[in-house]
């Protein structure tokens, strides 16, 4: 089993009547995801899509990341919230946070996510002398970050190629009709690729949105594709023994004990944009109607050397749930120090990960005496494979954990408010009233 929940470090905080009461919750949850009866219906394309995915598209993206290997040095990818968070998550965790160094081949840049002008510099310096391409990802195809850097990339592509090569190596990844991005694509005849209608942003990593970045990095998207085709057999089956299940229902039961914050952590930093990947996806799902528990994370050792102290002894507020790598991708021997000048030849004539997990299981037995609820996600690697099934693992836990607080997992009416203000404040035709309110307000 490359995904499973372990729920042994829960028996003091959750006693199994608990699990039983709320099981006939689940079972409606299950039955209304199936039966596409429950809220968000018309976003309920990613249940069967390891499966039923476009399979022509599949090899487009194939072909165009081998065409973009062979014929840039650089990939900038132009995306933000979903339409970035799943490919750079993916990527980094499969191929290390520092892929883009220990590769020779193409460098991969993650950009319009952003309207920092110091990140945008940046990216500009990066392409300077190489040869670059670029893949615009949009589901909406207004996304402010993202268009704006996608104008200046654009315009630095055709005065470095020239506007007839720039086309071919302008790849955008929108909506199969309409839109801004999706006119101008077609105008300009770039290759396009679908975000499917029924799939939301932050469920469309294994959509081309995700996948064509994924290619580019040189990663095994049939693999990753595999896994998620495996937790789909295994989280989509109506059962109190499903993993996912258990987990939407332990954070469920915790949420109703006054737990209201989660911790994920993992103690492999190349999961830091998983953690992220998972914040967007439980943070938009979950979080309306003035309920919801706050997804948080945590890089641990690195960060019990921050938010040690508050897990271990502040406001009991939170539970963890460590995500647990069985095999890293790889190891290191720590060898004897002649004359132990350091102190540290305790920890010699063993690998490295033992040292990890026993501080992994040091840190479990520290915050749950100190009273934090901590659940664990066991995964065997960080491979292609075990990625996707993750991935499946926590859409079925999230679709369902939503349905159990009765909120709709699948939309995100709160991300407009601070467009609209930020549109008001810069001018925005259509947006004139509420300018002199917000300027007044920020006079106050
Ligand atoms: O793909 P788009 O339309 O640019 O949207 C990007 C992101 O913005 C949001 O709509 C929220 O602003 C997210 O849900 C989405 O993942």
């Amino acid at each position: 089993m490359a995904v499973s929940f372990n729920g042994k470090h829960l028996a003091k905080f959750i006693r199994p009547e608990e699990y039983e009461a709320i099981y006939p919750q689940v079972e409606l949850a299950h039955n209304q995801l199936e039966s596409k009866t429950g809220a968000g219906n018309d976003f309920l394309g990613w249940l069967d899509l390891p499966v039923t995915y476009d399979k022509e598209e599949f090899a487009r993206i194939k072909e165009a990341a081998q065409k973009i290997r062979s014929d840039s040095d650089v990939l900038l990818v132009a995306g933000i919230g979903g339409s970035y968070l799943g490919a750079r998550a993916v990527v980094e965790a499969v191929k290390g946070l520092y892929h883009n160094e220990a590769d020779d081949g193409l460098k991969i840049y993650f950009c319009g996510n952003t309207i920092s002008p110091t990140a945008l510099n940046d990216i500009i310096k990066l392409t300077k002398g190489k040869r670059f391409s670029i893949n615009v990802i949009s589901k909406s195809g207004t996304t402010t970050e993202t268009a704006l850097a996608f104008r200046v990339l654009r315009k630095l592509l055709e005065d470095s190629v020239g506007a007839e090569e720039a086309n071919k190596r302008i790849y955008a990844t929108t909506d199969r009709a309409k839109g801004t991005l999706k006119q101008l694509a077609t105008e300009q005849g770039w290759p396009t690729f679908v975000v499917p209608d029924d799939v939301g942003g932050r469920y469309s990593v294994l959509t081309a949105v995700g996948l064509l970045p994924i290619a580019c990095a040189g990663i095994d998207i049939d693999e990753l594709m595999q896994g998620a085709a495996d937790g789909r057999e295994k989280f989509g089956k109506l059962s109190p023994d499903n993993d996912a299940y258990r987990y939407a229902m332990t954070r469920n039961i915790l949420y109703r004990k006054g737990k209201s914050v989660e911790t994920l952590a993992c103690f492999e930093p190349d999961f830091t944009m998983m953690n992220e990947w998972y914040k967007q996806l439980f943070g938009e799902s979950e979080g309306k109607d003035q309920k919801g528990l706050m997804p948080t994370s945590c890089i641990f050792s690195t960060d019990l050397h921050s938010m040690g102290q508050f897990l271990q002894d502040g406001a009991r507020i939170m539970f963890e749930t460590y995500v647990d790598v069985k095999h890293t991708r790889n190891d290191f021997y720590i060898e004897e120090l002649e004359g132990n000048f350091d102190g540290l030849n305790f920890l010699a004539n063993q690998n490295m990960s033992v040292v990890n997990r026993k501080a992994m299981e040091g840190t479990i037995l520290a915050h749950t005496d100190g009273g934090v609820p901590l659940g664990l996600i066991e995964v065997d690697s960080l491979s292609a494979h075990d990625v996707g099934e993750l991935i499946y693992f926590f859409w079925r836990a999230c679709a369902v954990s939503g349905y159990l607080l009765s909120v709709n997992p699948f939309d995100q009416p709160g991300v407009e408010s601070y467009k609209k203000n930020m549109f008001a404040l810069l001018g925005k035709p259509g947006y004139e009233d509420r300018k002199a309110e917000l300027e007044a307000a920020l006079k106050e």
